[in-house]
């Protein structure tokens, strides 16, 4: 039975909590490729280890996986894309896709390097600049920018408190009470997604009227080949999702590679002079021919997978790599396990980003040896979206700054929901051309 042999209750949530990847390893030691765990919430539950039985999950080939995202972001991410499962996810995905055609890219690309200058005149030159909380705003604005069509449909206070709303939604997704309690996350979070349901649904006429290039408008008007469109509600929840889908996650991979190029100055110089050698208005195009900067964001998003863990609910009894695994079960698929197992990649511990390059190609060593999106039906939609977004960033920031962090210095992660650093990620940035000091105070 799978919740015998199960490390003590509990014992599985706060593990993961202090360290997901000590945990991981150590599952995978003591019981392989499906290792049994007592994680907060109803039922038996399995951690997926390594990168067959991860791949297997995935691809969900006996179609016994759903998703289980429900009970961890599900009140606040109400029918987003990564909740629907079946022909429904099939139709919506369809549908969706459409919204993420190279050639919108290119539409949403054009709108990225205004917003993005316009955010940076804000970063200052400290010896403690706190990096993370930075990117966190920037993205923020960004994605109201070229999401929502930013000042198109609001004033700035209005903004801000969609932000605000958007921003307790994601915060109550790792919260320990899961009931709303005057004041607590939970509650905020409730009050959050109606402020957001309100703002979205009211400005919904005008961003169809409007038809624009922001994805808000572009969700009003995308169909699949048989002329299907989206209702009023489900452009709401697909909008409300895809905020959260597209926030967290190319923070933290900016973030991340702001840690490893301000402890690598010669990985920083590299990407600096491929940042240099572009425009300022880079295209798609321009931006996905970065060999050094592509390699750099994988090492990345390998060391530090923006979503370690996916989560999925057996609904009938199953085998994956030879392991029974009985309906009802709420499995978590490890793909960050995967991006440091030795039998995958050199010294996997090791900031390297040309184990990518063409001649080492460390991340074919297995189909999930490197599976930062995912994989199978629910693989990430916004990936180019988000590679374009982080390649812009950190170009940008490449040509106005230099940074570095201290030799021994590692930001305590936070590993609540999705991971980041609590300390802020303090850097000490330099304008690459002086221009002048000062003391930054972020919103
Ligand atoms: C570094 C950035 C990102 C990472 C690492 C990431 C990762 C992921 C992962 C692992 C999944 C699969 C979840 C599952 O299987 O249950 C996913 C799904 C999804 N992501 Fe991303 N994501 C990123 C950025 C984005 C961006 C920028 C957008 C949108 C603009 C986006 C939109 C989506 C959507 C719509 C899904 C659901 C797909 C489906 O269920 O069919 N993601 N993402």
């Amino acid at each position: 039975m799978l919740v015998k042999s199960a490390v003590p209750v509990i014992g599985g949530s706060l593990a993961y909590m202090h360290d997901p990847l000590i945990l991981m390893r150590q599952l995978y030691q003591r019981h392989g490729p499906v290792a049994p765990v007592a994680m907060a919430g109803p039922g038996p539950a399995a951690f997926i280890l390594g990168p067959e039985a991860c791949g297997a999950a995935l691809q969900n080939g006996d179609k016994a996986f759903v998703n289980g995202w429900e009970a961890l972001v599900g009140p606040f991410f109400h029918r987003g894309l990564m909740l629907l499962d079946g022909p429904e996810h099939k139709q919506h995905r369809r549908i969706l896709q459409q919204a993420f055609t190279r050639e919108r890219l290119a539409g949403y690309t054009a709108a990225l390097h205004p917003a993005v200058m316009s955010e940076l005149r804000g970063w200052q030159a400290a010896e403690r600049f706190p990096a993370y909380t930075w990117l966190k705003r920037l993205t923020l604005n960004l994605a109201t920018q070229i999401f929502m069509g930013g000042h198109r449909i609001a004033d700035p206070l209005e903004l801000d408190r969609v932000n605000r709303a958007f921003v307790d939604c994601v915060q109550a997704a790792g919260a320990i009470l899961r009931v709303a309690v005057a004041g607590n996350k939970w509650h905020r979070a409730t009050r959050g997604r109606a402020t957001l349901e309100r703002f979205l649904g009211a400005h919904l006429p005008a961003a169809r009227a409007a038809g624009g290039d922001d994805l808000f408008s572009v969700l009003t008007r995308v169909e699949d080949e048989d002329g299907t469109r989206f209702g009023d509600a489900d452009v709401v929840n697909h909008m409300i999702f895809l905020l959260m889908a597209a926030h967290e996650t190319t923070t933290s991979t900016v973030s991340t590679a702001m840690y490893y190029l301000g402890r690598h100055p010669d990985w920083q110089d590299r990407v600096r002079a491929e940042a240099a050698a572009l425009g300022p208005t880079p295209t798609v195009e321009q931006l996905s021919a970065l060999p050094d900067l592509d390699m750099v964001i994988k090492e990345c998003q390998r060391l530090v997978a923006p979503v370690p863990v996916v989560a999925r609910r057996v609904v009938k009894d199953t085998e994956v790599a030879g392991r029974h695994l009985p309906a009802g079960t709420r499995a978590f698929v490890c793909q960050q396990l995967s991006h440091y197992l030795p039998e995958l990649w050199t010294s996997p511990e090791a900031f390297d980003p040309e184990r990518f390059a063409p001649q080492r190609c460390e991340d074919r060593s297995h189909r999930f040896a490197w599976a930062p999106f995912g994989g199978g039906v629910h693989k990430c939609l916004g990936m180019a979206f988000s590679n374009i977004e982080a390649r812009t960033v950190l170009a940008q920031v490449l040509r106005r700054f230099r940074w570095s962090v201290p030799t021994h210095y590692a930001p305590p992660m936070s590993n609540v929901s999705l991971p980041y650093p609590r300390d802020g990620l303090p850097v000490a940035l330099r304008p690459t051309a002086p221009t002048g000091g000062g003391r930054p105070t972020p919103a």
